[in-house]
């Protein structure tokens, strides 16, 4: 359905998880004044209730965009995750209601690169337990298990974005650097892709893990993987919770199989900063516990903050929709003196002539019309010199298949 015309102070933008200042500044500069910021994530009763009338949300890895709150978020124009992982939101329900949702892949690339190769260097030394001890009055003065970087063999599991970054930092501290990935890469430096997860496994003194959460990466270290690493080797994860059967590592820690670990994301993790954190990791020597934080630092916070929120300004504004994770990609230039239409719709036979044949009986001319598809959706984006008119539109919005229309008046004012 077309629906009436919103001044910019009445779109609704809700961030939740204390998305960066730098968000919040951006909309505003943009004149979008009408921003709710909050600092947790909300269950889900509670952002079903609040969502009804937002037309933005932001959000980090915590909160869950599924089904039931697409169903609620009938004003939902797209979503902004202020973060890379983006399996936090039923893609699938938001593409299904014409509604792209927009991330940060590169923003805090380098923080987790650089906390890895840092908890590789304090686990080969035996740090965690040394430091524990010592403030309890202990002195584990003793080279026992404690070894140079130098040397050893880092094997990365995913060699994307911080795969590839963590492989270039570690080669200057002198690791040798092995990968395995799903897709043939060139190495960075002297780096050397292995053919399996298997070979992998058995040739890295640490083995840091680096993949997306997928069906195919799901529990993809396990009893069986762990039982192929190295003795006294260490695991490192900062990819996602649901990539390691967290039991199978506390048990090979506890066994002496494996020499330490440093987890950065678990299989549940706690919704805010007062609520118990519970993981069979708890206590055990060795082992870096961090909540979360691989890409927590304010640097990258601050560029994520400002990234995605020019993305989600940039739809609203123009409908640009460059680098959606879920939506056909369209760059479209400023429409100035033109009224923009945006028509999102099921990709079937048929809808553009019917759009078309709506135009033209409304004697509309076109000056631009962009389109691209995907496997669902079509999203087709029409520039006319004088305005749609309230017949025009309600014609374009009951064209058979039609999932949203929105018009974006000349340049900057919006409907939504
Ligand atoms: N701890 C944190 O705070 C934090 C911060 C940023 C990103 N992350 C997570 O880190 C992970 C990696 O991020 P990225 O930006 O490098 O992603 P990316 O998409 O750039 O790279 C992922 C790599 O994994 C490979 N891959 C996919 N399936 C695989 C499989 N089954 N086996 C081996 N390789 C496989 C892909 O081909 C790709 O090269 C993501 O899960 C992301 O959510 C965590
Ligand atoms: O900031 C977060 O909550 C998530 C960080 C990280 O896991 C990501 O996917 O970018």
């Amino acid at each position: 359905m077309a629906k009436t015309s919103l001044d910019k102070s009445k779109i609704k933008i809700l961030l939740l998880e204390g998305i960066h200042q730098s968000a919040v500044d951006n909309f505003l500069n943009a004149g979008y004044t009408n921003i709710e910021h909050l600092p947790t994530s909300l269950d889900e009763a509670t952002l079903i209730e609040k969502i009804r009338d937002v037309h933005f949300i932001g959000l980090r890895s915590r909160t869950q965009l599924n089904e039931r709150v697409f169903a609620a978020a009938e004003k939902l124009v797209a979503v902004g995750c202020f973060c890379i992982g983006t399996n936090q939101v039923d893609l699938d329900a938001a593409l299904a209601r014409g509604i792209p949702v927009f991330n940060a892949p590169y923003s805090n690339t380098r923080s987790v690169a650089e906390l890895v190769l840092a908890e590789s260097i304090m686990l080969l030394r035996g740090i965690p337990e040394k430091s524990a001890s010592a403030h309890q009055g202990g002195w584990m003065k003793s080279a026992k298990n404690a070894h140079e970087a130098r040397g050893k063999t880092l094997g990365i599991v995913g060699y994307g974005s911080i795969g590839a970054q963590l492989s270039v930092l570690a080669e200057s501290l002198g690791f040798d650097v092995i990968y395995y990935d799903v897709v043939t890469k060139l190495g960075m430096g002297n780096a050397r892709q292995v053919g399996s997860l298997e070979e992998l496994l058995a040739r890295a003194d640490i083995v840091s893990l680096h993949v997306p959460d997928l069906p195919s990466t799901r529990w993809m270290i396990g009893e069986e993987q762990i039982a192929l690493m190295k003795p006294g080797s260490i695991l490192i994860n900062a990819s996602r919770g649901s990539v390691v059967v967290i039991e199978a590592l506390a048990e090979a820690l506890e066994a002496g199989r494996l020499n330490g670990a440093a987890v950065d994301v678990f299989p549940v993790e706690p919704k805010g900063n007062n609520e118990e954190f519970v993981s069979p990791l708890r206590g055990l020597p060795n082992v870096i516990l961090t909540p979360h934080i691989g890409g927590s630092t304010l640097e990258a916070q601050e560029n994520i903050g400002i990234e995605v929120s020019e993305k989600l300004v940039t739809y609203s504004d123009n409908g640009t929709t460059i680098t959606s994770v879920n939506f056909p990609e369209v760059a479209l230039p400023a429409h100035p003196g033109k009224h923009r239409l945006l028509h999102i719709h099921d990709n079937v036979p048929g809808v553009m002539s019917e759009i078309n044949r709506v135009l033209s009986e409304n004697d509309i001319n076109i000056l631009g019309q962009y389109l691209q598809t995907n496997e669902r959706i079509g999203y087709v984006v029409i520039d006319v010199n004088k305005d749609y008119g309230p017949k025009a539109l309600e014609a374009l919005s009951r064209v058979d298949h039609t999932k949203r229309v929105r018009v974006l008046y000349s340049e900057s004012s919006y409907e939504g």
